[in-house]
């Protein structure tokens, strides 16, 4: 088992990584400062529950542990104000404390909201992150958690960290191609802001990576976890250098508003998102001339989509990087590359250079 600590000024976890973890919550869970009188609510999605919910149910009663859960609809529509609210309905009923926990078991969706369900039932109850996709290597990490509006993803949230990130990577076996593919596009963005090394490791050892070779995905969840880490250790709640870590998203969430959720994975949004990071990069910094082929490539061998399906309404995504959480009256905020391997954020990105990166991933 791999272990990684986040510490912070008001509170510190662990991040264990491994095989066999669920079957050994229990103890974790015991080990994490939980008792067996404190209430455990599960929440989870439709789909991952077909595989994980009975065992993991099973093997914390059968410990002395009394367990309530609920079962949400898989996709990005369940982070939204009806499923919240029926959410809390359900923790109320189920009599939940302020000593309660929240297990998220699932993705970056469960991930997200049922930590925003913990961050403001009752004020804020304990939480552990229990992930189940690649891509939640990002999501679970960090403490942001928030639902969307239909305006803009992730507007009502929190930075609300868990208790402890309880990562069992047995549980990719059972994710489908496109799921996983999806999560690689934020293990490659760790790389891409962070550490070239973990860039050039990544292209090498893609054939084991996309077989599911279990050590290899642990080393990577490890490597990509280790920068998220270093970036959240030093700013908690994005006051500056936290915003590196949204490479690729300013536009990959426009893709993922404009079409409502249901066209491409929050994944395959960031590569085509990171792709037209990279080629504004290109023109703003001489000094990272060729990246964007190389992303492409990379995310290419990854699976992942570089240009847009169907084309998208340039203006409809102009509209939506309006509402970025970045953009500020003084205007867009990107983060870019000068350099393979590094980001910076960059103030004042010019509206027409904007319009081109969305022509060159395929907007009209
Ligand atoms: O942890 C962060 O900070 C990130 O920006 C990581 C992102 O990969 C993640 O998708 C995050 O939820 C996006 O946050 P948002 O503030 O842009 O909504």
């Amino acid at each position: 088992m791999r272990k990684l600590e986040v510490s912070l000024p008001e509170q510190s976890y662990s991040i264990l990584i491994g095989s066999g973890l669920l079957a050994k919550l229990p103890n974790l869970l015991e080990m994490q400062g939980v008792q067996k009188q404190d209430r455990l609510f599960l929440i989870t999605d439709d789909q991952v529950a077909i595989h994980y919910l009975e065992p993991v149910r099973r093997s914390l009663s059968e410990s002395g542990f009394s367990i309530d859960f609920a079962i949400v609809p898989h996709g990005e529509q369940s982070k939204c104000v009806a499923t919240y609210e029926s959410l809390i309905g359900k923790l109320i009923e189920a009599g939940c404390n302020r000593k309660s926990v929240i297990l998220a078991l699932g993705g970056g969706v469960i991930g997200d909201l049922a930590g925003f369900v913990a961050a403001t039932y009752m004020r804020g109850i304990r939480f552990f992150q229990l992930p189940t996709t690649l891509l939640a290597h990002d999501s679970s990490v960090g403490g942001k958690v928030a639902i969307n509006h239909i305006l803009g993803k992730n507007i009502m949230g929190a930075f609300y960290q868990p208790k402890g990130v309880i990562y069992d990577v047995d549980t990719l076996q059972t994710l489908s191609t496109r799921e996983l593919q999806s999560g690689f596009a934020e293990v490659i963005k760790h790389g891409l802001i962070w550490d070239h090394s973990f860039v050039d490791w990544l292209f090498q050892n893609k054939e084991e990576l996309l077989s599911r070779n279990s050590l290899y995905l642990t080393e990577a969840i490890e490597r990509a976890c280790a920068v998220k880490v270093a970036v959240v250790s030093q700013d908690e709640t994005e006051q500056g250098i936290r915003a590196i870590l949204n490479y690729g998203h300013t536009i990959g969430h426009a893709i993922e508003g404009t079409t409502s959720y249901s066209a491409y994975t929050h994944g395959e949004a960031i590569s085509i998102g990171m792709v037209g990071s990279a080629w504004m990069s290109e023109k703003i910094h001489s000094s990272s001339q060729g990246l964007t082929k190389m992303t492409e490539e990379l995310l290419t061998h990854f699976g992942l989509p570089v240009k847009l399906r169907t084309p998208l309404s340039e203006d409809k995504l102009m509209d939506y990087l309006r509402r970025d959480k970045k953009h500020t009256s003084t205007g867009f905020i990107f983060i870019l590359s000068p350099i393979y391997g590094q980001v910076r954020i960059n103030e004042h990105v010019p509206e027409g250079l904007i319009r081109q990166a969305l022509h060159r991933i395929g907007a009209c």
